[in-house]
């Protein structure tokens, strides 16, 4: 089965991949995922845009989610990860970036049962949380909670239930983490790098799929053993 059949239970030829992208408050997550996106054709959602745009749609749960946003309290595992789960499939795209998520344990773990895709890795913005406050007080997108006291409760929440899943991805080898102090063209330098390799990587495994079927690896000795031979015999010279 493949993963949008493992979303909804529908056939499809899609095999979705998927980039969960993390760090503190103000790192610079939705400033790098759109540079991702004009570069390597990622599509991006950001689970703080979802929620936001939810509370403005008159959905049952909008104040709910409003009000916990305010507090810098995190939203039910369930709302968002269906939220991402509508989003994904009704897009085109075979490639996410989901900024902002998972933010706790209970939202990866939701995700992983509802939406049962494993991220090909997590990418990591670190800077310190001096910094963050800096950018996230001149930021004026007029935000509720860019204020200094939902903060300081936004660094406790990251500081409390994020990171620990940012240590789970970690142990299993899938965090790539970037220098995230830096100027924004200087931290893309970094990303640009992980994600061509990333791309590469893939490119390079079908390649080798395709070199490891028995009859095109067979033909592919017979026309090249004349000249293995050749070598060889030069080489004993
Ligand atoms: N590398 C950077 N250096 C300085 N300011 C930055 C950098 N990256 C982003 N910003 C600014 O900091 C603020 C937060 O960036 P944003 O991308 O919204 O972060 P996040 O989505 O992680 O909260 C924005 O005003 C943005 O223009
Ligand atoms: N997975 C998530 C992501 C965001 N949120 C809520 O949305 C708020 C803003 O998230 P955001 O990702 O837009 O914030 P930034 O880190 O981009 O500043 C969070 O403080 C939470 O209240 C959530 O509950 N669960
Ligand atoms: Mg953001």
């Amino acid at each position: 089965m493949d993963s949008k059949q493992a979303m909804n239970g529908k056939p499809s030829n899609k095999k979705m991949k998927v980039v969960f992208v993390l760090g503190g408050p103000g790192s610079g997550k939705g400033t790098q995922c759109a540079k991702i996106v004009e570069h390597f054709g990622f599509t991006h959602f950001s689970a703080g845009d979802l929620l936001r745009a939810e509370t403005k749609s008159g959905s049952e749960y909008g104040t709910m989610i409003q009000n916990l946003m305010k507090e810098g309290k995190l939203v039910d595992s369930s709302i968002i990860v269906r939220l991402i789960q509508k989003a994904m499939l009704e897009n085109e795209n075979d490639k996410f970036l989901i900024d902002g998520f998972p933010r706790n344990e209970e939202n990866r773990i939701a995700f992983e049962k509802i939406v049962n895709i494993e991220p090909e890795f997590l990418l990591f913005l670190d800077c310190p949380e001096t910094e963050l406050e800096k950018r996230l007080l001149s930021r004026n997108q007029g935000r509720e909670d860019d204020n200094i006291e939902t903060i300081k409760k936004r660094f406790k929440v990251f500081m409390e239930s994020t990171l620990p899943v940012v240590s789970y991805y970690e142990q299993r080898g899938r965090v790539r983490k970037v220098n995230a102090a830096k100027a924004p063209e200087e931290v893309f330098e970094d990303i640009k790098a992980i994600f061509s390799s990333f791309q590469g990587n893939d490119i390079g495994y079908r390649q080798i799929a395709i070199e490891a079927k028995p009859e095109r690896s067979a033909s592919l000795i017979k026309c090249c053993l004349p000249f293995l031979c050749c070598l060889n015999m030069d080489q004993r010279k």
